[in-house]
């Protein structure tokens, strides 16, 4: 998504699916229940067959002192989610949610590293490695920050091995891409049977200008191209048509975060240095129930991003049962113009929110 957002399943537990489940279901109509049952399953499907991040390794001095899952809740998140007014579905708390409270935390369904950061960071979780991978190392292999997402990664690792991805990397540094990154990944996650093809399809698509869909079709002919001259079958790539990787494009448009992570001190200096010097991202990923949320230029809510590309929601301020849970996704610090012509050219909507009403 460009402009990023708040610069985002493997989601929330299994335990709080039920109740999500239960969240949806109390507040659609038969019909729209109809109409969204097959996202419903499909939550089933992602939270049955993908791995979870795993619990980071115990925390050294140099990878900052948060453990990013230290103080997660335990139950269900008090969330629901349901239709809004005006902004298509979105978050509702269902019980009064303290200022500063973690709401829950959710795992990426998929994430990758920007190209420039992939021997800095896990090329699974995006933790920063305790030193860079070793250059004279072969450049082709990826770099992980402990054996457990080694282990993880196995849902796309061994596919994206067997293919030479230098065009396709190549056309993505050049052009400066990174979403394809993220459907390069998808593909070898479908490929190895870790997910189905329509995982990201209860996700809200952007709609693409006529430059998009140029630059895509390249994108696309040279994922297969890649794809078909390494040991996969055609049978494996019978998903992979222009129209699934439109789609999936569409979606990760309006659908990925920005990855910022705000590790330690040293994390909080390299960021510092990052905001004039260069980019502060490690890496971009999609989650679902973060992909639920509208946006507000004054949220209740954040996202942040701690050690690794596990995202924790917590609350800005206190927020009443019913009330609708917002993030901001681009910059709150930009004037009005500035918010609104982002917002529009990123996401397709004119904001009207308190703030934007009032010319603020
Ligand atoms: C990440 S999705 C949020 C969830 C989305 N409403 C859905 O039904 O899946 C972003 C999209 O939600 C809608 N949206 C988010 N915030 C909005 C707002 N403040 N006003 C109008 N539409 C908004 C826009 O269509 C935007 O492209």
């Amino acid at each position: 998504m460009s402009p990023s957002r708040p610069k985002s399943n493997y989601f929330v537990s299994n335990s709080s699916l039920s109740s999500l489940e239960y969240a949806v279901e109390r507040e659609m109509t038969s019909s729209s229940l109809a109409r969204h049952r097959r996202w419903i399953s499909q939550f089933k499907v992602a939270y049955s067959q993908t791995k979870p991040f795993p619990s980071p390794p115990s925390i050294s001095s140099t990878a900052g002192r948060h453990n990013a899952d230290s103080d997660v809740p335990s139950g269900p998140p008090p969330i629901r989610v349901s239709l809004t007014g005006s902004a298509g579905r979105g978050v509702f708390a269902t019980r009064k949610i303290g200022a500063g409270d973690l709401i829950h935390t959710a795992k990426p369904l998929v994430a990758h590293p920007l190209l420039s950061s992939v021997h800095h960071v896990c090329n699974f979780c995006l933790r920063k490695l305790q030193r860079n991978a070793n250059a004279n190392a072969d450049a082709h292999r990826a770099t992980f920050c402990c054996k457990e997402c080694e282990r993880h990664s196995k849902v796309f690792h061994d596919v994206e091995m067997q293919a030479d991805w230098s065009d396709f990397d190549k056309n993505c540094r050049e052009r400066g891409l990174k979403y394809p990154l993220l459907v390069k990944r998808l593909a070898c996650m479908v490929i190895s049977g870790a997910i189905s093809s329509d995982l990201l399809d209860i996700l809200q698509p952007s709609s693409l200008s006529p430059h998009m869909v140029t630059e895509l079709k390249e994108g696309y002919s040279l994922l297969r191209k890649a794809l078909v001259k390494s040991s996969i079958t055609d049978e494996q790539l019978l998903f992979l048509t222009q129209e699934w990787y439109t789609g999936v494009l569409a979606r990760i448009r309006i659908n990925a975060f920005r990855i910022e992570l705000v590790g330690g001190y040293e994390d909080l200096l390299s960021l510092a240095a990052a905001c004039v010097e260069a980019e502060a991202a490690v890496g971009n990923a999609v989650y679902m129930l973060p992909s639920f949320y509208n946006h507000n230029c004054d949220p209740n809510t954040h996202i942040i991003w701690i050690n690794n590309a596990n995202a924790r929601l917590k609350a800005l301020r206190d927020v009443e049962p019913d009330e609708e849970l917002r993030i901001c996704y681009i910059d709150a610090s930009m004037d009005h113009e500035a918010r609104q012509t982002l917002l529009y050219q990123g996401f397709g909507f004119i904001c009207n929110c308190t703030r934007c009403s009032s010319g603020d």
